[in-house]
Formats: C-alpha cells, structure tokens, sequence
C-alpha cells in the first residue's frame, strides 16, 4: 500500500518515519509523496587520470571525485550529459516496514533533468540523506539551485517489516550518510569488503590515534 498524504504525515507524527528538516510540510507533503529539496554539496567526477574506475581496486572511488559547496543564492549549472553526485537537503529515517521510492519531479524532467541513473530505492531501516545521481539529458545547461524541490520520495507500506533492515548489522555501506556520499563499492563482500572492514576494526583497535589518551574517536 502507498502511503497518503494523510497516511505520511500520521507516520511523521508518530515519529518512527523521519523526514527532517521538513520546513513547509503544506508545500512538501504531496497528494502521495514528500518533495525533498537539492543541497549545498556537489562531487563531481575528475575528468583527467581517471584511466578507468575498477571496483575491486584499492583505490576508493571517492578519490577521483571533487566536491564544490554551493552557497545560498548561487547555482550549480549541470550541463548537457553531465553527471554529478548531489544530495538531499533533508535526512530521511525510514522504519523497517516501509519502502521508500526516490522519484523525479515531472517539472524537472521536462527540462531533462535526472535524479538518479539507477538507484532509487531507499531500503527499509535506511537513516541519512539521500545521493542524487544527477544528470542533465538534454541539450540546454540547467542552472540548479540549492533548497530548489527536486526530488520526491514515495513510501510503500511492506505487509510485513523486514527482518534484517538495513544497519550495522548487516554491513550497510551508506548507513547515516551526510552529503553526496561516491560509491563504496570497495566494501562489497565479492571484492573482499568483509575483510578489509575488520582490517580496518584491527587497525582502528590498536592505532594510538584512536585511543581516548590521545584524544581520537575512532573511525
Ligand atoms: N539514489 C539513492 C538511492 C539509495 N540511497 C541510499 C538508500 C539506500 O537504502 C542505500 C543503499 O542503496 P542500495 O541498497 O541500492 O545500494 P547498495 O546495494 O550498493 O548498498 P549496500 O551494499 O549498503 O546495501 O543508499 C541513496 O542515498 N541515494
């Protein structure tokens, strides 16, 4: 079952489904969704030595992007077959019996620009801002500008909760993410993810960085 207008703001009172900040819910909160508003930051891909990304490589992904913050009032013009990484303003929290569809808004659609390439599911148990894969498939450069509404969640009530939602448990890369977030694509168990998560545990055990006589708070 889709939620409603009426449905969402229930969930949102109840406080268990998070949309925040939510600053006009009479202009956000649609007949069937809530419009999530563009952010600040932006991480473009670097054009030059990037021979060719490799999942499995060592090299994060994160290292051939650069970011750009946007202030309030300026734009970000995303040119004609673009791609830029671009973030929610808001922070959602969704429960483990919901489903939440990252959708376009037809407005900017018609000026061909793209929300996301391929993921627009936010799992049951997901907490953070949301990544905008954000692409300009016309022909005409779009300027865009942050707190403008660019994206709309749609939330799906599951018929039963899930069991493992998404979290810690279950090694969830994006977990509590803040800001465009690039692919973590490094972690996944086929490209030994698994092990280089406790590696990193190890390290972060025994490196005196970490430890509270010198101040560290860990990783
Ligand atoms: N456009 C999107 C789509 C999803 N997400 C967030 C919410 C999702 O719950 C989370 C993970 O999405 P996927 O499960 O599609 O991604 P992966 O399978 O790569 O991640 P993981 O291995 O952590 O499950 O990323 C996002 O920030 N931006």
């Amino acid at each position: 079952m889709i939620l409603s207008d009426a449905d969402i703001l229930r969930r949102l009172e109840e406080g268990d489904l998070v949309v925040e900040p939510l600053d006009d819910p009479d202009l956000q909160i649609q007949p069937a969704s809530v419009d999530l508003r563009l952010g600040h930051e932006f991480l473009e891909f670097q054009r030059a030595n990037i021979p060719c990304i490799h999942p499995g490589s060592e090299q994060e992904v994160s290292e051939y992007v650069s970011e750009t913050v946007i202030d309030e009032g300026e734009e970000f013009v995303l040119h004609p077959g673009d791609f830029v990484l671009g973030t929610t303003k808001e922070r959602v929290e969704i429960p483990p019996d919901l489903l939440a569809n990252v959708e376009g808004r037809s407005s900017l659609g018609r000026l061909a620009i793209v929300v996301h390439a391929t993921a627009g599911l936010c799992d049951p148990g997901y907490r953070g801002q949301i990544t905008l894969e954000l692409s300009n498939l016309g022909t005409a450069p779009v300027a865009l500008t942050p707190g403008m509404r660019i994206s709309q969640l749609v939330f799906t009530e599951m018929k039963n909760a899930a069991e493992r939602p998404y979290g810690s448990d279950r090694g969830s890369k994006y977990q509590d993410q803040r800001g465009p977030q690039a692919s973590r694509i490094q972690g996944d168990h086929e490209f030994g993810g698994d092990q280089r998560a406790s590696e990193r545990r190890e390290d972060a055990r025994v490196s005196p960085r970490n430890s509270e006589e010198f101040g560290g708070e860990g990783r």
